[in-house]
């Protein structure tokens, strides 16, 4: 499988301390990949590192298949990028700033500049210096400077940071359609699953430096959602019954005494009166259900909390 970014083992130390640590990941071509992990945990140094911006200290990084070294320029004329807070020209308008961007990049389409600010419903500015902007504004325009060049690989550290309620959800589609109709690949890192489990098709979860998890995000809704719990000392026969008697595989036995099933075409009710028909002896059965919030909490050693 070819990958547009793979990183193998790539670690950076920042003073002693080692900051990204044996960081090994691989994005597909056309996923958008959400890159989770709570404040501190080294998105902004990966994404960083996968930009040229910094030097890792050790491991590989390979770009579009490309091993990527410190003289590499033609593979980041295909990647767009937001790291951190996008700077501009304050005192020229944002049409200006792109065009100055394109120019650096060997870039120039009138036609693209209207484009990428229509895009990100950056229209009615006519000359306004970018410095009177708010917030959401430059975020904005931080967006269409990096899909302006329609780059194959668009690399966002938290690009929903200052945008309102409104803002983010029609950020959530502009990101969906650069994926689908302009075949871009995205890399988006959030400290929040809420924000981006709605769009990204894996989530990769980074925790002090460690990556911890890769998970599709149809594997985790089907795994972690409603499921109903049975407490039970009997819990081998108990999934005997499940499996021949009422046809159950998608189950899992967790420990001596426990069983979750994740079937939601059985009641409680219907559960119960099987399970107890063959004498098994039940200490509790309950609905349940996991966030993925809580999930990612749990992965992530329930560390920090968030609002
Ligand atoms: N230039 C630097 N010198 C020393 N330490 C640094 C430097 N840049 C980052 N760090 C440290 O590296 C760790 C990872 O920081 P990084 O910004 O990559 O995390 P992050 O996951 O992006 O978090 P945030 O969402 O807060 O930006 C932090 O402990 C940070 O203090």
């Amino acid at each position: 499988m070819s990958y547009i970014v793979s990183t193998r083992h790539v670690s950076k130390i920042y003073k002693g301390k080692e900051v990204v640590s044996g960081v090994s990941m691989n994005i597909e071509r056309g996923q958008i990949y959400g890159l989770l992990g709570p404040n501190g945990a080294g998105k902004t140094t990966l994404m960083k590192m996968m930009l040229n911006l910094l030097k890792p200290t050790s491991g590989e990084i390979e770009l579009f298949g490309e091993k990527l070294m410190p003289g590499s320029v033609e593979m980041f004329k295909r990647i767009g990028s937001i790291i951190e807070y996008p700077i501009f020209y304050e005192k020229m308008t944002a049409k200006e700033n792109l065009e100055l961007h394109g120019e650096y990049m060997g870039f120039y389409n009138k036609h693209a500049i209207r484009e990428a600010l229509e895009l990100v419903q950056l229209t009615s500015i006519d000359n306004k210096a970018v410095g009177e902007f708010s917030l959401g504004m430059k975020q904005r325009l931080g967006m269409a400077r990096a899909i302006m060049t329609k780059p194959e690989l668009l690399i966002l550290d938290e690009p929903i940071n200052g945008l309102d309620p409104v803002g983010i959800k029609e950020f959530r589609n502009l990101l969906r359609m650069l994926c689908t109709e302009y075949r871009m690949t995205l890399l988006v890192s959030s400290h929040l699953l809420s924000e981006i489990e709605q769009v990204a098709d894996t989530i990769g979860i980074l925790q002090g430096g460690k990556f911890i998890r890769e998970v599709s995000m149809n594997d985790l809704r089907s795994e972690h959602t409603d499921y109903i719990e049975i407490v039970t000392p009997h819990c081998k026969q108990a999934a005997f019954i499940l499996e021949n008697q009422l046809g159950v595989s998608n189950f899992k036995i967790i420990g001596d005494s426990m069983l979750r099933v994740y079937e939601s075409r059985w009641t409680q009710q219907e559960l119960t009166k099987a399970l107890v028909l063959n004498d098994i002896e039940i200490e509790a059965l309950n609905h349940k259900h996991t966030s993925l919030e809580e999930f990612f909490m749990q992965q992530i050693g329930g560390g920090e909390k968030h609002a």
